[in-house]
């Protein structure tokens, strides 16, 4: 592994992959070369293919304003039952019929819906949505992100304003803030806790602590799954307070505590055999993301588990996830960086733990996951 100045680490490249490379992109580059290509019969399908890659980078907005606008008027849910016509849609949504035929062509060409012109269905796409209310909550809020990477090369330089840097106020305290981020995290947390769960026994365990664990919809859901498990969450001051009041709701009060504090410098409750770190670490940079580990491991008896869940850098199947959506969406927040799964094994060794190893998870593409030992 190298280090580069910026702090990322990168497995060290072949020499004969450097060449082939180079070759490649000469060739890539080159007009006459993809002409050929185009007409060959056996390069013709990859030449279609990297070109619709390539148009569809250039379009990726426009795909995601699609789905931005069916999420609006709310289409997937008044399809959930089945195909409505043009007419009706375009009634509820106060669009002229041939505006709403628009948006289901678009629709169907993305798979999100499906036409005959006269009704329109859920396509694919659109009936996995609705199976996962999250996606929408997430779609609704992109109007933030898009909004911060409208100038791109300024949000590198550091000269805009980032709006969504407002939105997660971790700094000073803001209850309704920390209350609006906190229901972005709830609605999407069981995605997330699917996939944790799939893949890790928690019945095994006897009292979890959640650091970072937002309104307590994750520690919830693992109540579910282990009814003898003690629960402990600890988060800022009005987000635990947020958790209390979801474990009273969820009749969880008696065997569940939320602690309010500063997870890089407060001391955290003791008694947990798991500790759990879901979408937290990648929110920090390094010194804090290290801060947080040695304190967690500080709490902890020797043997206990330490759960890292968040998206990964440089996921099998999963790579633009990491490094290109969640980039850009913490550089926009102001912090943080996503992180290869190496990365944070290493980081959790130095911070005391050991027998760092990743997990594999149902849906790489939502969260990765690393257990690792207080040592
Ligand atoms: C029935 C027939 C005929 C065939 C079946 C064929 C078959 C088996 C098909 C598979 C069907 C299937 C199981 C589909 C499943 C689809 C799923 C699970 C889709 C899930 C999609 C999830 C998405 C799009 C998630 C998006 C999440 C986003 C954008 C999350 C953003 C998170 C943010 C911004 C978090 C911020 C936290 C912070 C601040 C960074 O810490
Ligand atoms: C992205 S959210 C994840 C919440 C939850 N774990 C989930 O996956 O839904 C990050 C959480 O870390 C909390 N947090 C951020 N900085 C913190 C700090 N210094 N001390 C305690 N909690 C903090 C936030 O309040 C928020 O609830």
């Amino acid at each position: 592994m190298t280090a580069s100045a910026s702090g990322f680490v990168d497995p060290p490249v072949p020499a004969w992959q450097r060449r082939w490379r180079d070759l490649r992109n000469r060739l890539l580059a080159n007009g006459t070369f993809q002409d050929l290509a185009a007409r060959f019969p056996p390069t013709r399908f990859v030449a279609r293919r990297e070109a619709r890659a390539l148009f569809d980078l250039c379009a990726g907005f426009v795909y995601s304003q699609t789905l931005a606008a069916c999420v609006e008027l709310d289409l997937f849910a008044q399809l959930a039952k089945g195909a409505e016509t043009v007419e009706h849609l375009a009634a509820r949504g106060r669009l002229a019929p041939a505006a709403l035929l628009r948006l289901a062509r678009a629709g169907a060409a993305l798979r999100l819906l499906e036409t005959d012109g006269a009704r329109v269905a859920l396509g694919p796409l659109g009936a996995a949505l609705l199976a996962n209310p999250g996606i929408a909550a997430m779609v609704r809020h992109h109007a933030l992100l898009y909004r911060d990477l409208a100038d791109p090369v300024g949000l590198l330089r550091g000269e805009t304003n980032a709006t969504l840097a407002g939105f997660w106020p971790y700094e000073g305290g803001d209850a309704p803030r920390a209350d609006a981020y906190s229901q972005l995290m709830a609605a999407s947390q069981p995605m997330i806790a699917a996939g944790i769960l799939a893949a890790w026994k928690f019945r095994r365990h006897r009292r979890i602590l959640d650091v970072g664990g937002g309104d307590g919809r994750f520690l919830e859901a693992v109540a579910a799954r282990a009814p003898a498990l003690a629960l402990m969450l600890f988060d800022l001051p009005d987000v635990a307070a947020l958790a209390r009041a979801r474990f009273a709701r969820a009749g969880l009060a008696g065997r569940a505590a939320a602690w309010g504090g500063d997870m890089r410098v407060d001391r955290l409750p003791e008694g947990a055999d798991i500790a759990t770190l879901v979408r937290v670490l990648h929110d920090h940079d390094d010194d804090d993301a290290m801060a947080i580990l040695r304190n967690v491991r500080a709490c902890l008896q020797p043997g206990a588990t330490l759960l890292i869940a968040e998206p990964l850098a440089a996921a099998a199947g999963a790579a633009p996830v990491g490094d290109a959506y969640f980039g850009f969406y913490l550089l926009a927040m102001g912090r943080g960086r996503p992180r290869r799964a190496a990365e944070l094994a290493a980081m959790a060794e130095r911070a005391g733990f050991i027998g760092a190893r990743q997990i594999a998870t149902p849906q790489p593409l939502l969260t990765g996951l690393i257990a690792a030992r207080a040592g």
